[in-house]
C-alpha cells in the first residue's frame, strides 16, 4: 500500500488525513510531520497516525504531500531536499506555489503535482483540481487522482489555470459559509431564534446544493422556479441587486486569485 506523509498537519493536513482515513485508508499508512508537538499528539491520539521528522517522512513516505502556508515553503525545502529519496512523489497543496519552485529547489528529476483542495474533504465532498509538472507522469498523476478521488471529486486543469481555481473552489467553501452565517443573522433581525434560524438556513443550504449537484437544471432555473410574480423572493433579489452582491462576488474571486498569483510571485528568483 502507498505510504503517504502530509508535510504540515494544519487545517487542510488533518482534513486529507481524515478523509483518507474515512476513505479505508489504513491509519498506518498515513504520518504527518507537525511543527508544534502538543497538536503532534493530539493527531496521533484522535486518529493513530504517526508523528515523523521529515527525514523520516522522506525515507518511508511514497508521495510526500505538502501542506505548509506557501510563506512557510523555503525552509522546508531547504530540509527535505537532501534527504529526498529519487522516485518520491511531491503532492503540494500550496496556493499559489507553482511546480517549477519544487522542480529548482528539489533534486532534478523530482516529479511534482500541484493540487488545490478544499476542506469539504473531511466529508468526502472535496473539490480537487490537480495538475502535473514537468516530470510528473500519466502514472503520476493517476496516483493522485485515485488518492484524492477517495475524498471528493477531482479535476485534472492545466496548471495555468490553479490560481483561479484557488480562488473558487479553493476558498469557495468560505464564501458559502460566509452567506449561511449572514442569513442565519437576518434570522436573528427577524425575531427567529438562532438554533432554528440555523436549522432553516443550513437545511436550505443542503437542499440547494443537492438539486445543483445533481446537475439537470441551470443555476438559474432553479432560481427562477423560487422566484414567483410579485411575490418575496424577487423583492429580496432586487435588494441583492441594489447592493451589488453579484459584483461583489466577482470581485471578491479575483482578488483572491491575485493574491494566489502574489504567493507564487513571493518565491520567485
Ligand atoms: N485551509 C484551506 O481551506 C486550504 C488550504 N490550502 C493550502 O494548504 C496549506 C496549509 O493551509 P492551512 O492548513 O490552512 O494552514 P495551517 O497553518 O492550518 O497549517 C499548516 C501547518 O503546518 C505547520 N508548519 C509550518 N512549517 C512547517 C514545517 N516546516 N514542518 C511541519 N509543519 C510546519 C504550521 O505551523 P504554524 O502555524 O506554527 O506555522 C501549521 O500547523 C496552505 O499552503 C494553503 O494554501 C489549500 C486548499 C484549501
Ligand atoms: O486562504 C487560503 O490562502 C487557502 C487557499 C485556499 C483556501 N485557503
Amino acid at each position: 500500500m502507498t505510504k503517504i506523509a502530509v508535510l504540515g498537519a494544519g487545517k487542510i493536513g488533518e482534513a486529507l488525513l481524515s478523509g483518507l482515513l474515512q476513505g479505508g485508508r489504513a491509519a498506518a499508512d498515513l504520518m504527518f510531520t507537525e511543527k508544534h508537538e502538543s497538536r503532534a499528539r493530539s493527531l496521533t491520539e484522535q486518529y493513530g497516525f504517526e508523528a515523523v521528522t521529515v527525514a523520516g517522512a522522506a525515507a518511508r513516505a511514497d508521495v510526500l504531500v505538502v501542506a505548509v502556508k506557501p510563506q512557510d515553503i523555503e525552509p522546508l525545502l531547504t530540509e527535505l531536499s537532501p534527504v529526498l529519496r529519487p522516485g518520491t512523489l511531491i503532492v503540494s497543496l500550496c496556493a499559489g506555489l507553482p511546480t517549477a519552485l519544487y522542480e529548482r529547489r528539489l533534486p532534478a528529476g523530482t516529479p511534482v503535482v500541484r493540487v488545490m483542495p478544499n476542506t469539504p474533504m473531511v466529508v468526502g465532498e472535496a473539490m480537487s483540481a490537480v495538475s502535473g509538472g514537468s516530470n510528473a507522469t500519466a502514472e503520476h498523476l493517476k496516483v493522485v487522482e485515485e488518492l484524492l478521488s477517495t475524498v471528493g471529486k477531482v479535476a485534472v486543469v492545466p496548471e495555468s489555470q490553479q490560481d483561479a481555481v484557488t480562488a473558487l473552489s479553493g476558498s469557495g467553501p468560505a464564501y458559502f459559509f460566509f452567506l449561511v452565517e449572514a442569513m442565519i443573522d437576518a434570522g436573528i433581525l427577524l425575531g427567529i431564534p438562532r438554533d432554528l434560524a440555523s436549522q432553516l438556513i443550513i437545511q436550505s443550504a443542503v437542499g440547494a446544493a443537492t438539486m445543483l449537484a445533481e446537475g439537470t437544471s441551470h443555476p438559474v432555473i432553479l432560481r427562477e422556479a423560487v422566484t414567483s410574480p410579485a411575490g418575496t423572493t424577487i423583492m429580496a433579489i432586487r435588494e441583492l441587486e441594489k447592493h451589488g452582491v453579484r459584483a461583489a462576488l466577482l470581485a471578491a474571486i479575483e482578488s483572491a486569485r491575485d493574491r494566489s498569483v502574489e504567493l507564487g510571485r513571493q518565491h520567485e528568483d
